[in-house]
C-alpha cells in the first residue's frame, strides 16, 4: 500500500527576483516497509523533495500526497497530518536552550492540548522520551543544553524526537551524516522498527554516504538536476551516482536518462545558472579610487552641511572653559547634609524603576509578539508597531504630566510614565529580538504539529529569552535616570530634590543628588552586565 504518492512534481523558488527550477516533474510512490534512500550530487533538489513531502513547501505543480494527506499549492497541511508525517532536519532543527530532553518531549506536542502542559510534560512522556535518549547512548546528556552537545549528540536527539513522535511516514534528511557506523545502523533499525520486511513504517532517507544507502536502503532514487534519473536497486543506483560524479556530469550528458515522466528540459534553466543575481548599477564602481573619493567628499560635505544647520563650534567649547570650572567649582565640595532626604528620594527612583520596568516588559511583551515579521500576520504587525511607536514619541516628561493630571502628585504618576515609556523601547527590543531568532527550530516544531502557542513557547521563548532578559535590565537602569527627572513635574523621585536645589542654585547639594544616583546606576550596569554574562554562557 502507497504511503507517499508524487506524480509530476515541480518546484520553484523565487531569488533575486529570478525563478529557480528545483524539481522538475518529480513522480514515484513509496509503500508502506520500504527504505527509500535519495542521493545525488549536491544542488540535486533532495531536501527541496523532502521540504514539500514534510508539507513546508508546497507544490508549485503536480501532485502530492502524504499517508492520505494531499499538498494543496499555497496552503500548509492540516497539524493531524503530523500524528503520520514526522522530519528530521538536516541542521537537526533542535531549539539550542532547550536540553536534550526538552527538545525530545517536543516530538509529542501534537498529542499536549491542556494548558497546564505549556508548562511542563507529562510524567509518563518523559519516562518514554528518557528511555529514548538512553537507548541512543545519551543518558549522560539528558539534561544538557543541545547547543552544548557535538553534532552527533545532536543528531541522535534529532531522531529521539522522531521515535518519539512516532509517525507511520518518517522522512530524514542526512539522518546519520555524523554517527559512527554503530550508531548510524543503531538509529537506522530503531527508526525502521525492527525487520524491513515486516515493520509498515516507511522511511525516505536523504543519504550522501552511498555505503550507507547500500546498507541500509532497499530502494534508491537518484536525483540530478531537480530531475529524478533513477529509481530502483540501491546497488545499481548508487553505481549510477559514482559514475556521473567520476564525469563531472552535466544536463547535456545525461539526457537520456532522465525518468520518462519528466518534462522537457528545453526552456528552463539550469537551478544554478538561473539564480545568478542580475549585476547592481554601481557594481562596475566599487574598487574605483575615483568612486571612493567622491563617495568621502559627499559625506564629509553632508557631516558640515549637518555641523553648520546646528551651530555646531568647538571654540565655543574652549573659549569659555573657565565658565565651566566656574559651574562644575559651584558643585565642590558636595553638601552631604541632604544625604537623609537624597537617599529616601533615591530608594524611591528605584522602586519606581523597578515596578514601571516590570510593568512595561508585561505591556510590551504581547505587542511586541503580534509586531514580529517572522511569527505574526502583516495586519497585527502593522498595528501593533503604530503602538509602540506611538509610546516611544511621547517624552516621559509629557506620560509624566500627563498621569499627574489624572491621578495627582507623588510616584504614582512616575511608575505609569515610565510604563507607557519604557513599554514602547521594550516592544522594539523584543520585537527585533524576535525577529533574530533561528527560524530553523520553529519549523522543526511545525513538523511535530505544534500549535502557534507552543511554537511560541518551545521555540521562540527559549531562544530569545536571554536577549529579553538583558534587554530589560538595561531599561531598568535606564528608567532610573529617567525616573530622576519625573519629579520635575511633581511624579515622585529624586528629580524632585534635583530640581529644587538647582533653581535654587544649591548646586553643592545637586552634586550629593548626582553622586547617589551614579552609585545606584554603577551598581545597577555591575549586577546587570553579570546576569547577561551568566544567561549568554
Ligand atoms: N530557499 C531557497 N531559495 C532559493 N533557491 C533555493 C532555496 N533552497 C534551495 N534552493 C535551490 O534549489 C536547488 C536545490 O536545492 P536543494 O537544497 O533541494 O538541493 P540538495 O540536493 O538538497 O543539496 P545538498 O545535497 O547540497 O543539500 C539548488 O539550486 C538551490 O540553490
Amino acid at each position: 500500500m502507497s504511503v507517499i504518492r508524487v506524480e509530476h512534481l515541480h518546484l520553484s523558488y523565487e531569488r533575486d527576483a529570478q525563478r529557480v527550477e528545483a524539481l522538475r516533474g518529480i513522480s514515484f510512490e513509496v509503500d508502506a516497509g520500504e527504505r527509500v534512500a535519495i542521493i545525488g550530487r549536491s544542488g540535486g533538489g533532495k531536501s527541496s523533495l523532502m521540504r514539500v513531502l514534510s508539507g513546508l513547501l508546497s507544490p508549485s505543480s503536480g501532485s502530492v500526497e502524504v499517508a492520505g494527506f494531499r499538498m494543496e499549492a499555497d496552503r500548509l497541511p492540516p497539524r493531524a497530518m503530523y500524528e503520520q508525517v514526522g522530519l528530521v532536519f538536516q541542521n537537526y532543527g533542535l531549539v539550542p536552550q532547550l536540553s536534550a530532553l526538552q527538545n525530545v518531549l517536543c516530538g509529542r506536542l501534537l498529542h499536549q492540548r491542556s494548558a497546564a502542559s505549556l508548562l511542563h510534560f507529562p510524567g509518563e512522556d518523559r519516562d518514554q522520551a528518557r528511555a529514548l535518549l538512553e537507548e541512543l547512548g545519551l543518558e549522560e546528556r539528558i539534561h544538557t543544553r543541545s547547543s552544548r552537545l557535538s553534532g552527533g549528540e545532536q543528531q541522535r536527539v534529532a531522531i529521539a524526537r522522531l521515535l518519539h513522535q512516532n509517525p507511520r511516514v518518517m522522512l530524514l534528511d542526512e539522518p546519520i551524516a555524523s554517527l559512527d557506523v554503530h550508531w548510524a545502523r543503531q538509529s537506522i533499525e530503531r527508526l525502521a522498527g525492527g525487520d524491513a520486511t515486516t515493520s509498515e513504517r516507511a522511511l525516505v532517507m536523504v543519504m550522501h554516504d552511498l555505503n550507507m544507502a547500500r546498507q541500509f536502503a532497499t530502494r534508491v532514487l537518484v536525483m540530478h538536476h531537480g530531475r529524478l534519473l533513477f529509481d530502483g536497486d540501491p546497488d545499481q543506483g548508487c553505481r549510477l551516482l559514482e559514475e556521473l560524479e567520476s564525469r563531472g556530469a552535466t544536463d547535456g550528458n545525461l539526457s537520456t536518462e532522465v525518468a520518462p515522466d519528466a518534462p522537457s528540459a528545453a526552456g528552463e534553466q539550469d537551478a544554478s545558472s538561473a539564480a545568478t543575481p542580475a549585476p547592481l548599477p554601481i557594481d562596475g564602481l566599487w574598487g574605483k579610487t575615483s568612486f571612493y573619493l567622491v563617495l568621502m567628499l559627499l559625506i564629509a560635505g553632508l557631516y558640515i552641511w549637518s555641523a553648520m544647520g546646528v551651530d555646531f563650534s568647538v571654540t565655543r567649547i574652549f573659549g569659555n572653559v573657565d565658565h565651566a570650572a566656574n559651574f562644575l567649582s559651584r558643585m565642590l565640595p558636595p553638601d552631604f547634609s541632604v544625604s537623609k532626604n537624597v537617599g529616601k528620594s533615591l530608594l524611591e527612583t528605584v522602586q519606581m524603576a523597578l515596578i514601571g520596568t516590570t510593568l512595561a516588559a508585561i505591556v510590551s511583551l504581547p505587542i511586541a509578539t503580534l509586531a514580529a515579521r517572522n511569527i505574526s500576520a502583516r495586519p497585527f504587525q502593522v498595528g501593533a508597531r503604530l503602538i509602540l511607536n506611538l509610546l516611544r514619541t511621547i517624552p516621559s516628561i509629557i506620560w509624566g504630566l500627563f498621569f499627574v493630571a489624572i491621578v495627582g502628585l507623588g510616584p504614582f504618576p512616575g511608575i505609569l510614565a515610565l510604563t507607557f515609556y519604557a513599554a514602547g523601547y521594550l516592544g522594539k527590543f523584543y520585537y527585533e529580538g524576535i525577529e533574530s531568532i533561528d527560524p530553523r527550530p520553529l519549523q522543526a516544531l511545525r513538523t511535530v504539529g505544534a500549535t502557534p502557542l507552543q511554537r511560541f513557547r518551545f521555540g521562540v521563548f527559549p531562544q530569545v529569552l536571554p536577549l529579553m532578559l538583558g534587554y530589560t535590565l538595561y531599561m531598568l537602569e535606564y528608567n532610573v535616570r529617567a525616573a530622576s527627572i519625573l519629579g520635575v513635574v511633581g511624579a515622585g523621585g529624586i528629580g524632585f530634590y534635583l530640581y529644587t536645589y538647582i533653581n535654587n542654585f544649591q548646586y553643592d547639594r545637586a552634586a550629593t543628588a548626582l553622586l547617589f544616583l551614579l552609585a545606584v546606576v554603577t551598581l545597577l550596569d555591575a549586577a546587570s552586565s553579570r546576569l547577561r554574562a551568566r544567561l549568554s554562557g
